[in-house]
């Protein structure tokens, strides 16, 4: 509902803070299994941006889940308001002229391209954590995978539940062919290419 209520426009654009920060601002927006490395990677990169003097942070799927989506848990509609309420967050990160890497299993299409149409061309990064579900079982970080197959846990990712790989993410990283290390060259390659890192 947005009855009687009036958009307020800021005195300070996105892009004097851009400049400011001497940076172009985006969302990278990693999607993939439990257990692919998307948490890995986004902090890994965040890290780095950190030591450069960039602006970044980290939005991730477990850390959100115990505050501002508390209220969520893993139906199909659930997640679509999960990663609705994230693309909201992200796009105000990315207003405020920083450089957001989000963590989330994002399984549906549909809501992956919601939150792209919520920015403007190249702002958001699709960035698709493919690794095999055999090795993300293997991994089994958390020990939810063994919980999922027992039975004890409803609508898991790739389990019980869906995962729709992207149609045409801007990167894919193959993390169980590439180290962590390689991994985020590659984004901050892309980075550069783009002119978001000068
Ligand atoms: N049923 C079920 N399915 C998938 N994942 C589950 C589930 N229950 C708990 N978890 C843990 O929650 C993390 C995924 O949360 P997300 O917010 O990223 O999920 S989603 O984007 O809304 O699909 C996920 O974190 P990651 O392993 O970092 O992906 C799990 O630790
Ligand atoms: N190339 C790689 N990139 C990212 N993670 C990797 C890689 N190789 C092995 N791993 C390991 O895989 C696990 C990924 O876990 P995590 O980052 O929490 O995944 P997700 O956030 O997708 O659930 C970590 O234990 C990490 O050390």
């Amino acid at each position: 509902m947005t009855r009687n209520i009036v958009w307020h426009q800021t005195s300070v654009k996105k892009t004097e803070r851009q400049k400011q920060l001497k940076q172009k601002s985006c969302v990278l927006w990693f999607t993939g299994l439990s257990g692919s490395g998307k948490s890995t990677l986004a902090n890994a990169l965040d890290h780095q941006l950190f030591k450069q003097g960039n602006s970044s942070y980290v939005l991730d799927g477990d850390n959100i889940r115990h505050g501002l989506n508390k209220d969520l848990g893993f139906t199909d509609a659930d997640r679509n308001e999960n990663i609705r309420r994230i693309g909201e967050v992200s796009k105000l990160f990315v207003d405020a002229g920083t450089i957001v890497s989000t963590a989330f299993i994002s399984p549906f299409q549909k809501d992956r391209d919601t939150v792209r149409a919520l920015f403007e061309q190249g702002e958001f990064i699709e960035i698709y954590v493919n690794c095999s579900l055999e090795e993300c079982e293997k991994r089994d970080v958390k020990g939810l995978y063994k919980k999922a197959r027992a039975g004890e846990i409803s609508h898991f990712t790739g389990i019980s539940s869906p995962y729709e790989k992207p149609d045409a993410p801007e990167l894919v990283i193959e993390t169980d062919n590439l180290s962590v290390d390689e991994a985020v060259q590659t984004i901050l390659t892309y980075l550069k290419e783009k002119q978001i890192l000068f």
